[in-house]
């Protein structure tokens, strides 16, 4: 068994003429934890909708265990898709469905475990993920944001997927809260050989729970020829980055981007 779960080769995507993605090359390995950041709309979560063929890149290949998902059925890619985990934005709970009922969702629409050993399984995730058995009876609407995510977490759990994505998991939430989550996230890959991917603009979480971290910038303000990830490395190499559009992105620092948003607004006024 190869040591790479996902390879992307040349993976370019283009919606409305617009280049997001430019020939991304990554290969994640099985167990890493890979944090994506970079500024709001460099493409990141286009980027991590593309590894798990929520969409179809315009160009290049996106293999998952040696298999390209391009070549697959669609039959294949739904099978494909069952080793996947996501954990939404929001949660993304259906509201009309009790916290039970929502965390059991998957495994029901596979049909492939027996009514008790949904109930062991639901009720178990509950208690990996800290929430009481209680929680259970509830509905979505009754949950804090920070209980939400961890609902969402426990969901996206439940077939114990090979690779999980988390969508800007500690977004609005309290520091605290935010920090129960990411230890969630280290407590989840201590428990499971899992490979993840975490999407997020909290470099707390980047530096916490991941082993690698990769900066994307957007595609409109490279120079000619630059590869599009600026930084892939570990996160205590982040600081002292050799690019100085790292150092600011991390250190929070408008820099350079300061006068660029000068001169746009100057060049619309003209
Ligand atoms: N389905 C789509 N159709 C058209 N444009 C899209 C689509 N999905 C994303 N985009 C565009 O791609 C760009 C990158 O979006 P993406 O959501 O990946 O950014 P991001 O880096 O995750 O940003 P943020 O941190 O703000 O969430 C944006 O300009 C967005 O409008």
């Amino acid at each position: 068994m190869s040591d790479e779960l996902v390879r992307c080769e040349g993976v370019t995507m283009v919606f409305d003429h617009h280049t997001i993605l430019r020939e991304i090359d990554v290969s994640i390995l099985r167990g890493q934890t890979v944090a994506v950041i970079g500024e709001s709309g460099c493409g990141k979560t286009v980027f991590m909708k593309t590894i798990v063929g929520l969409v179809k890149p315009t160009k290049g290949t996106v293999s998952f265990d040696g298999r390209a998902l391009n070549d697959m059925t669609l039959p294949e890619l739904t099978q494909t898709r069952k080793r996947f985990g996501f954990v939404f934005q929001n949660a993304a709970l259906f509201d009309s469905m009790s916290i039970f009922e929502n965390i059991a969702f998957p495994i029901r629409q596979n049909e492939i475990a027996s009514e008790s050993e949904v109930q062991q399984r639901v009720m178990q995730l509950l208690s990996e993920v800290g929430l009481p058995t209680e929680v259970a009876k509830k509905y979505p609407s009754a949950l804090s944001g920070g209980m939400r995510k961890r609902v969402g977490l426990a969901r996206a759990l439940i077939l114990r997927p090979e690779l999980i994505v988390y969508d800007e998991p500690t977004t609005g939430l309290d520091p605290i809260m935010s920090d129960v989550i990411n230890e969630l996230i280290l407590e989840t890959r201590r428990r499971y050989p899992v490979t993840s991917v975490v999407v997020t603009h909290d470099m707390h979480t980047a530096r916490k729970v991941a082993d690698r971290v990769l900066m994307f910038y957007p595609r409109r303000r490279l120079e000619a020829g630059e590869p599009q990830i600026l930084f892939d490395g570990s996160p205590s190499d982040l600081e002292n980055a050799e690019d100085r559009r790292v150092r600011q992105f991390v250190r929070g620092e408008a820099g350079e981007r300061l006068k660029e948003i000068s001169l746009e607004s100057s060049s619309l006024s003209l």
